[in-house]
């Protein structure tokens, strides 16, 4: 008699908001789980996998895996949509409409019966429509530990007052109701979200209550590690007993990967690409160029656009700092419309001392010994790439949870400055020059301390390790939905 056929490995979906911030992170978890033997469906918007598979090795990196399958949605707006900013708040609505009827088609294949869904924590109604199919979803939350915690106290901020801020006289009021981070976080640094006098502000309302909703999910993943947030991953833990903090993700999947690789000794795998945008890697060309710790990397991230007063004023600081920069200037930029082009009387020093790219290889770019230090707009993954890379920040937050990330950089990490609220040639010079003159060395040695704790935390043994393990356990602890 044919021995009994083994039951087929857990199959996990994962639902991420299509945006490249989100999708990142979560296509690197999606790896890390693939790796060790799940089957994954990834649920993509079709505007993302088309820019992946256009200009990242998506489709040669997940044959690898063969169970790894990809769920092509729609998120309600046409392929040319320019997808600003404030598009989500439009796609929130409609993913939320598809979602049902979604997730009854995955959960019904016979072929593939469902385990779990990994959902972003920003969509939280997944928790519902699985629910009633009978499937657990974990939440993860893709900004930080602390931004999350602050959402997460929203109700505590309005009952004591510290909500809402009441004018500009307010921002430097200091916050106490965010229970662990009373002696770090003023109005100012509040989520951007938290900037509005009307309390029922719609956007106010959506974030803080999806927060608040995650508690309904079966577990959390976060992409931190406890040594980076403790503060606010301890306070988080008394709400959710079942937290899993596995960062940083993009550096923990390489060093899976490393640790499997069949010689230990061959050199770790290059970062995988999950960029929508076109890399440029004339960049790595001009860096090697350059003497060492002597650029400035530039980078706003994938969604945030600037104003013409405000490129000008970062093209005059850039320059006037006298140092070299690689600065990305994605083509849609500027919120105006228009190219970001140099300013006439710039040219010859940016020409001299500048290089600028549409879409750059960034964690190459921030391990390249010719990189100094990093002028972000605090993304969390940006953020994570610095703090692995070792690489101290000039924080300038635009949107979301970056007010809470630059001043975990400025006043709880102390490797960097935060710029908040300003953008003036002078402040851009003078802060380039303070993370890159007088104060290099305090603040390069105060990041690479935190690049060390990072490293531990993702190797064997390590805090975030261990709890990918766990997690990947209690998966395949999870009965399929029959
Ligand atoms: O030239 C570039 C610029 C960026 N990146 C990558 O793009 C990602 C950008 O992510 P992030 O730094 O988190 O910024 P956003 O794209 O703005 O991410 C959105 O989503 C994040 C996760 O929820 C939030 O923390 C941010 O505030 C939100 O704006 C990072 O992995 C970068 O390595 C590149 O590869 N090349
Ligand atoms: C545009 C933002 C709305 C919420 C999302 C987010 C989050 O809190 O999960 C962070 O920044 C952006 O990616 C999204």
């Amino acid at each position: 008699m044919d021995p009994p056929l083994a039951p087929p490995p857990p199959h996990v979906i994962i639902f991420p908001l299509a945006a490249q911030g989100h999708v990142n992170s979560m296509l690197k978890l999606a790896e890390l789980l693939a790796h060790s033997g799940l089957r994954i469906t990834f649920i993509n918007s079709e505007y993302i996998h088309h820019r992946l598979l256009r200009h990242a090795d998506i489709q040669a990196r997940f044959t690898a895996f063969p169970d790894f399958r990809f769920k092509i949605i729609s998120d309600g707006l046409p392929l040319d949509h320019p997808r600003s900013s404030d598009h989500f708040m439009t796609t929130f609505s409609y993913v939320k409409s598809i979602t049902m009827q979604l997730l009854e088609e995955l959960v019904s294949a016979p072929d593939r019966p469902v385990t779990c869904i990994i959902a972003d924590g920003i969509l939280t109604f997944t928790i519902d429509f699985a629910g009633d199919l009978g499937v657990p979803v974990v939440a993860f939350r893709t900004i930080s530990a602390s931004c999350f915690w602050a959402y997460f106290c929203f109700p505590r901020m309005v009952e004591s007052g510290d909500l809402p801020i009441k004018g500009d006289e307010d921002m430097d009021r200091v916050v106490t109701s965010v229970k662990g981070m009373e002696d770090i976080l003023r109005c100012r640094d509040l989520p951007s979200f938290c900037r509005v006098a009307d309390l029922s502000d719609w956007t106010l309302q959506y974030v803080p209550t999806q927060t608040l909703q995650t508690t309904r999910a079966r577990a959390l993943i976060l992409n931190s590690f406890d040594q980076l947030e403790g503060p606010a991953i301890s306070q988080i833990r008394t709400h959710f007993p079942n937290l899993y903090t596995i960062g940083p993700l993009h550096s923990h999947l390489k060093s899976r990967l490393s640790s499997s690789s069949p010689s230990p000794s061959s050199p770790p795998p290059s970062p995988a690409s999950n960029s929508i945008w076109e890399v440029d890697r004339s960049c790595i060309s001009w860096l090697d160029k350059q003497p060492p710790k002597s650029v400035i990397y530039v980078s706003f991230g994938s969604i945030t656009t600037l104003n013409r007063h405000d490129f000008t004023e970062f093209w005059y600081g850039l320059v006037n700092s006298g140092r070299r920069f690689l600065w990305v200037v994605r083509p849609d930029s500027l919120a105006e419309g228009g190219s970001g082009a140099v300013p006439e009387e710039l040219r010859e020093a940016v020409a001299e001392r500048g290089c600028v790219v549409g879409w750059a290889p960034q964690e190459e770019v921030l391990h390249h010994g010719a990189v100094a230090a990093f002028l972000t707009h605090s993304g969390w993954n940006s953020t994570l790439e610095s703090v692995v890379a070792g690489k101290p920040m000039v924080c300038w937050p635009c949107l979301a949870d970056q007010q809470v990330n630059s001043r975990l950089v400025s006043h709880a990490w102390k490797v960097g400055l935060d710029m908040k609220d300003v953008c003036d040639r002078e402040v851009v010079e003078r802060m380039v020059n303070g993370v890159m003159g007088e104060r290099q060395e305090e603040f390069a040695a105060a990041a690479g301390d935190l690049a060390r704790m990072a490293r531990e935390a993702m190797s064997e043994g390590g805090s975030s390790w261990g709890n990918l393990d766990r997690l990947i356990e209690d998966i395949r602890s999870m009965k399929p939905s029959s």
